[in-house]
């Protein structure tokens, strides 16, 4: 089964610049779908670059380029920073969190937080953290929509809840407790969901001008911006003094969250700390809840994919153990073949910190962003093939001589769903082994079926992370048999 080409065939054409303006009205137009927008222009340029002019003279260059990618990512890592445009943009929200650093504050975080994603953490997290959370909060709530025959208006937003809860346990060792049958609303999740809107708006804005003034007038989307970033940092930094509080009296933390490891590893100034988890919430939470929504949505469109990945779980013991979900090789490669088309990060920025020449001649200088389009990679012939359209995980697999599957890799640099280089994503390991079981957990039981109306095709769209535009409404299903098909 085909999904769509690209979404146009009319808007391709590198869009026309004019003085002090650039392309912003062209920006401007497609604005609501410029993801697509530019995914469309990069597959029609025979060399997969191109330069977007900007405002006031500033440029913008795109690529789905492999070698351009390994390029910015690997080679020449030093000139490709998360820079200025990125660091006021994202600043007020994020601080000097690993997301929004660049240098010794950012080699610093990545050190430190790293031991939170070993073998033994991840062991943990996954028995402790996951498996709770798929026991005793999803499975009732699919357990009682499944038996009421009512529709759940919106599957996206349970498995946000769901990771939500997950990763501030990791990052804070709290839990918000977000995924109740009640679906509560809590002002700090709220407020997590403006900040990250507005600060991604500021990002991608065609005439930045605009969101400076209203910050300096404090109105609008600047004034619950701040309101936001208030809310945020206010329980946070209760977190951390009652984290404090508790090293101060037990001399070492018992938790092992990344809050603690920070805390124990000697460093209290408050507020980079809270910076630190912020990122990190932000990292965890939108990424693997918008990979598991698109996931299971194209699995109800491909029975065949479904019932290898139900063959693969029968294998297993009824609560798969660590062990077992890092042997799923079936449903490991349907989860990269989801996330090739429809990527949780769909375009990463860098910024040039001097001239530099790309691999295929493009000239680029100091100040000009430059950003490599993850999603129009996952759609792009040229990298996949002719069926580049279809949902295939045999595509990341070959049988062995006993007729088992094993995993063949790709090149990180045609496929940079989780960046690749020194800045690869340090949660990856983390996010395939929560999705798994996640998989595991809710088809053993459940089948999932979306409940659009008749031939609605669910919209991709994105701020910082992708998002199914609208929601996931689904019927859920009981299994009888676990392979009932
Ligand atoms: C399917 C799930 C995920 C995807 C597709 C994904 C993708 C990415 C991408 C594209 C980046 C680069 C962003 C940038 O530098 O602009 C990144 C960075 C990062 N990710 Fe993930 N991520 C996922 C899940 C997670 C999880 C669960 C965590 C941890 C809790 C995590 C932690 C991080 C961190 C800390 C970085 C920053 C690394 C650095 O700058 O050195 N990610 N991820």
């Amino acid at each position: 089964k085909s999904l769509k080409p690209p979404s146009s065939t009319t808007n391709t054409t590198i869009p026309k610049s004019y003085p002090i303006f650039g392309s912003a009205f062209s920006v401007a137009a497609n604005f609501h779908r410029r993801v697509q927008w530019i995914s469309d222009i990069l597959q029609t340029t025979p060399s997969s670059t191109f330069i977007l002019h900007r405002t006031f003279g500033s440029r913008q260059v795109f690529t789905a380029n492999p070698l351009v990618v390994q390029h910015i990512l690997k080679t020449n890592f030093p000139c490709y920073r998360k820079g200025l445009t990125l660091n006021r943009s994202l600043g007020d929200f994020l601080g000097n969190g690993i997301f929004n650093a660049d240098g010794e504050t950012w080699k610093f975080q990545r050190q430190i937080s790293s031991h939170e994603f070993n073998a033994k953490s991840l062991r943990k997290f996954v028995k402790t953290v996951v498996d709770v959370e798929l026991s005793d909060r999803l499975a009732p709530i699919l357990s009682e929509a499944s038996k009421n025959q009512t529709i759940l208006p919106d599957f996206q937003d349970i498995l946000q809840r769901f990771t939500f809860d997950n990763i501030c346990v990791i990052a804070f060792g709290f839990d918000p407790e977000y995924l109740l049958p009640s679906l509560p609303e809590t002002a700090f999740v709220k407020a997590f969901d403006n900040g990250t809107r507005i600060s991604s708006l500021r990002f991608n804005a065609a005439v930045p001008l605009i969101w400076k003034v209203k910050k300096i007038l404090n109105i609008g989307s600047e004034r619950q911006l701040k309101e936001a970033v208030a809310e945020v940092r206010g329980l946070a930094t209760k977190i951390v003094r009652d984290k404090k509080k508790e090293l101060k009296e037990k001399s070492t933390l018992e938790s092992l969250d990344i809050l603690s490891r920070f805390l124990s590893s000697g460093y209290s100034d408050e507020s980079f700390v809270i910076d630190i988890v912020i990122s990190f919430i932000l990292a965890g939470r939108d990424t693997t809840s918008a990979a598991l929504t698109w996931f299971f949505w194209l699995l109800s469109k491909h029975s065949h994919v479904e019932n290898e990945i139900l063959k693969e779980i029968t294998a297993k013991s009824e609560s798969v153990s660590y062990d077992e979900v890092k042997d799923m090789v079936y449903t490991h490669a349907a989860l990269c073949e989801s996330m090739r088309l429809y990527p949780p990060v769909p375009v990463d920025t860098k910024e040039a910190a001097y001239d530099d020449v790309l691999p295929d001649g493009t000239l680029v200088k100091k100040g000009w962003r430059v950003a490599y389009h993850i999603y129009a990679m996952g759609r792009s012939e040229k990298i996949w093939g002719p069926d580049w359209a279809e949902f295939r995980p045999e595509r990341w697999l070959s049988r062995d001589e006993d007729e088992m599957w094993s995993f063949v890799g790709m090149d990180p640099y045609s496929y940079p769903v989780f960046q690749a280089g020194p800045r690869v994503c340090l949660g990856k390991e983390m996010a395939f082994l929560q999705m798994k079981r996640v998989v595991a957990g809710v088809l053993r039981e459940f089948r999932v079926v979306p409940a659009m109306e008749k031939g609605v095709e669910p919209e991709y769209t994105a701020h910082l992370t992708a998002l199914m535009k609208g929601g996931f409404p689904v019927r859920i299903e009981k299994r009888s048999h676990i392979i009932d098909q």
